[in-house]
């Protein structure tokens, strides 16, 4: 059975950095997204994303699709189907309502990995060594998308493997476990 662990957080939590590490460790490949969003410093084109502009983006078959702070994100068909011919165990970083619509159509294949810190104020920390600048930095914790990302709804809960990444070390051994009753199955 093929397996899409969905990851998702508030910005900074590390669910680039924990996609990474599923990477490195397992061979898993990332569903890469597509954006609107500038590059950031260090950031590569079919790499981190899809960086596309508004047409662009419009004309992408998605499976869905939303609007985060300024800028579209959006998961394309073709994306996953790309992942899961790479591999049987694929991740993908959404935000929550992108999760509930995988929950919802991909129900059996979703595995849903929440990630979360101690101390929401170390974030924008995170995100200030990560090279975020400072403007970028007061708009994303200002939108109402972050403030949102920062818990789960009842259904969310229900479905999510939490993960506390405040020691990624700790983090990473709880993905391990994780994988491993995948693989198990
Ligand atoms: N629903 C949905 N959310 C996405 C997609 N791609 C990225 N996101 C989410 O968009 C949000 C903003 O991403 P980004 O600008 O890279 O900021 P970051 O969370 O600080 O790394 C994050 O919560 C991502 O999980 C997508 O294809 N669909
Ligand atoms: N447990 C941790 N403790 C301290 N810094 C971390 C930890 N996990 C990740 N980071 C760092 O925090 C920053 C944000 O992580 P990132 O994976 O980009 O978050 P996200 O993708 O959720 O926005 C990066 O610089 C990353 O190296």
């Amino acid at each position: 059975m093929k397996k899409l662990i969905i990851i998702a957080g508030p910005s900074g939590v590390g669910k680039t950095t924990i996609s990474r590490y599923l990477t490195q460790k397992y061979n898993i490949p990332r569903v890469i997204t597509h954006t609107t969003r500038p590059l950031r410093s260090g950031e590569q084109d079919g790499v981190d994303y899809y960086f596309e502009s508004a047409d662009s983006f419009r004309q992408l078959h998605f499976f869905e699709h939303v609007k985060y702070g300024s800028y579209q994100y959006g998961s394309s068909r073709e994306s996953l189907q790309k992942s899961f011919e790479k591999s049987d165990i694929v991740s993908l970083i959404v935000e929550t309502a992108g999760v509930h619509t995988y929950l919802q159509e991909l129900p059996a294949q979703a595995v849903f990995v929440y990630l979360t810190v101690s101390e929401p104020a170390e974030l924008a920390q995170r995100l200030e060594e990560r090279g975020d600048t400072k403007s970028q930095i007061e708009k994303r914790l200002h939108s109402p998308e972050f403030k949102r990302d920062l818990a789960l709804d009842d259904d969310l809960l229900q479905r999510a493997h939490i993960i506390k990444n405040d020691s990624l070390d700790a983090a990473k051994a709880a993905i391990d476990q994780l994988i491993e009753s995948l693989t198990n199955v």
